[in-house]
């Protein structure tokens, strides 16, 4: 079904890759359409500062392609908060020793260098879009770092196995913000593409707001629109009402 108007009351919560940016061959081969940095800016102002991007990337990668961005900001699936553009708080207490998984995910996959590892703050990915057929692989990987590690879990991505800290989440990065102000008070309405978006779109929903889902494939979002290019459309109609 697709989406209202978006509400004068809303706190709008944005998910990055695949909503706001197309999706892309590798991580960095990602474009940020022209407008899009304005778009985000227009959107902080009509929304009274209720705007956040709620990515699995971290928001050290986030400021890189978007700057000047005036909102909150939710990384790593919900392991990294930071409040218009102040610190990045941590979110988990995880004693985690990052730099030994990465190795050893970089060991892991030596043998196969169509396998991208992704190194993140709070945990790792293994990409196989340059070659689906090491799904498979990617996976044996990703569970031989999940017995080598405690305190995380897999997440599942797009053409991607991630680990990330157990009790994160976008949904619970969500229920944070919604908690203090500009958010409180306000209607959120949560927009991604990901199985990583699910449980911010229930809860968006369960707190009397609504979810988009963007693109195809299973949802519990009772709207969607089809691509970014959509999504552009319909929050710059929101921008002029
Ligand atoms: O929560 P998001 O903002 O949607 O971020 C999810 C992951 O996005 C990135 O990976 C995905 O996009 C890449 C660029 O289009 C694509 O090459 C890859 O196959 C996708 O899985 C990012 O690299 C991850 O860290 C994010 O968790």
């Amino acid at each position: 079904m697709n989406p209202p108007e978006l509400p004068d009351d809303a706190a709008l919560f944005l998910d990055f890759d695949g909503c706001l940016v197309e999706i892309a061959a590798r991580p960095d081969a990602i474009v940020v359409p022209a407008g899009l940095p304005d778009l985000l800016r227009d959107l902080f102002r009509r929304q009274g500062g209720a705007l956040a991007l709620v990515s699995g990337r971290s928001i050290a990668d986030l400021r890189r392609y978007l700057p000047d961005f005036p909102g909150a900001m939710s990384g790593s699936h919900g392991a990294e908060l930071s409040l218009n553009g102040g610190d990045t708080e941590t979110a988990h207490g995880l004693d985690l020793d990052v730099a030994a998984l990465h190795r050893d995910a970089a060991t892991l996959s030596a043998t196969e260098p169509a396998i991208l590892i992704e190194q993140k703050p709070h945990g790792v990915v293994m990409h196989y879009r340059a070659n689906p057929g090491l799904r498979h692989r990617a996976e044996e990987i990703a569970g031989e770092l999940l017995s080598r590690y405690a305190g995380l879990v897999l997440q599942p991505a797009k053409m991607a196995i991630e680990l990330r800290p157990d009790g994160v989440g976008k949904d619970k990065a969500l229920i944070r913000l919604m908690s203090d102000p500009p958010f409180r008070g306000r209607r959120p309405v949560y927009i991604g593409d990901d199985l990583t978006d699910e449980v911010a779109m229930e809860a968006a929903q369960r707190l009397g707001g609504f979810a988009i889902k963007i693109g195809s494939g299973k949802t519990g979002a009772r709207h969607r629109l089809g691509d970014p290019a959509a999504l552009a459309a319909w929050l710059s109609d929101g921008v002029r009402s």
